[in-house]
């Protein structure tokens, strides 16, 4: 049995996905591509993928008969179309972060999901099956530094292009620490507040970076989250959890260490295709192995979409205000209740 993959947007994070499913994991095959810049829909097709047949839309995609599931990596703005597409389908669906663009968008997935009665959606917040995030949430479920306190993160990238703009600091790049910390601390958010710090020079003049993101939990804990995407030095991703008997942090992306010409250090990654690239191994062949047992999507759910879009909301709107802003969830449906990747995985 194998699972056929449709993928709709061949670009960065397209390819390096098709590159996966076809070389590195098993039960996959990409029997389909689209992408609105057919050209190069082509090319990574005959690059990649020489069996997949490339679609002029999305929907033809969706519905072609060698499709069994579909793998979401376009733009933001056209992902909600494209999972309700596919949940119309019947089809399961990996949908790359976010989910949708705003929190309504998240919500009219969840209701059509939920309207169809079987789990098919699963969103690519990978760190929850990265090795060091899981080996945090062992340690916190063995209460090792019992309960935690304060949390600090950090959210660093080379430099942001021309099209980045101050709310995708929260939208596009804080949405992974958004989805994580939460799920972590098996908590919920309660309040968000966003600083400004002196702007670098490093900075677009439309840019503000880097920021700061202090997040309130229903249960005490304060977040404080950096945000610099013109870091220049590296991507470098952080997080410290402070508890009332320890402090426990992300371990090191393993280095060598080099020592020459009287200096002594280690490389820093420049990019996060490199840092999360067993996380994405790891989170595809859970939605491959769900589509080869016919069950359920058990990965990050849509409701967990939801959750992370109604916090950026929120977020943004703090960035707006200046102010401490609140940040209300319904109940999390029945539907729903099962957590995705459990720390068994380490
Ligand atoms: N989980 C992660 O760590 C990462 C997630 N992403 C997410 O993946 C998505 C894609 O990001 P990148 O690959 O960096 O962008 P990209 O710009 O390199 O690729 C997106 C591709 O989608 C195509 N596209 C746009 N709208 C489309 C539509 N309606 N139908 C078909 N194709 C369409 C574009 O032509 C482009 O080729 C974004 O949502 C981004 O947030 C990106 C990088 C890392
Ligand atoms: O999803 C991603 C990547 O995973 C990086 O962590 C972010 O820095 C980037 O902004 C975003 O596209």
């Amino acid at each position: 049995m194998t699972v056929r993959v449709g993928v709709i947007g061949t670009g960065a994070i397209g390819q390096d996905h098709i590159r996966r499913l076809e070389c590195k994991l098993s039960g996959a095959k990409v029997t389909a591509v689209t992408d609105v810049n057919q050209d190069l829909a082509r090319k990574v097709a005959n690059t990649y993928a020489k069996q997949a047949t490339v679609y002029a839309n999305d929907r033809e995609l969706i519905a072609a008969r060698d499709v069994d599931a579909v793998l979401v990596a376009s733009w933001g703005p056209a992902h909600e179309a494209s999972v309700l597409a596919a949940l119309e389908a019947g089809k399961r669906v990996f949908c790359e972060k976010p989910l949708a663009t705003t929190a309504d968008g998240c919500m009219r997935i969840v209701e059509a999901e939920m309207a169809h009665g079987k789990r098919l959606v699963q969103v690519g917040f990978m760190r929850r099956f990265d090795s060091g995030y899981l080996q945090l949430k062992q340690a916190l479920e063995q209460e090792l530094v019992g309960e935690p306190l304060m949390v600090r993160c950090i959210h660093r990238n080379v430099e942001s292009a021309e099209s980045y703009t101050t709310d995708m600091a929260i939208t596009d790049t804080l949405i992974h620490e958004i989805d994580v910390l939460h799920w972590l601390l098996n908590d919920e958010y309660q309040h968000v507040r966003v600083l400004y710090p002196k702007k670098t020079k490093h900075a677009l003049p439309h840019l503000q970076d880097p920021q700061l993101v202090l997040l309130e939990t229903k249960k005490g804990v304060i977040i404080q989250a950096e945000i610099f995407v013109n870091c220049k030095y590296g991507y470098d991703i952080q997080c410290e959890i402070a508890g009332e008997e320890g402090v426990i942090s992300l371990p090191d992306v393993p280095a060598v260490r080099l020592c020459s010409n009287g200096r002594k250090g280690t490389e820093v990654l420049q990019d996060w295709k490199k840092r999360f690239e067993a996380a994405y191994d790891v989170e595809l062949q859970a939605f491959i192995d769900d589509g080869l047992k016919d069950e359920p999507a058990s990965g990050p759910s849509a409701w967990d979409g939801y959750v992370a879009a109604v916090t950026a909301d929120a977020c943004v709107k703090a960035q707006e205000s200046g102010r401490e802003e609140s940040i209300e969830l319904p109940k999390k449906p029945a539907f729903y209740q099962h957590s995705a990747a459990t720390p068994e995985q380490v």
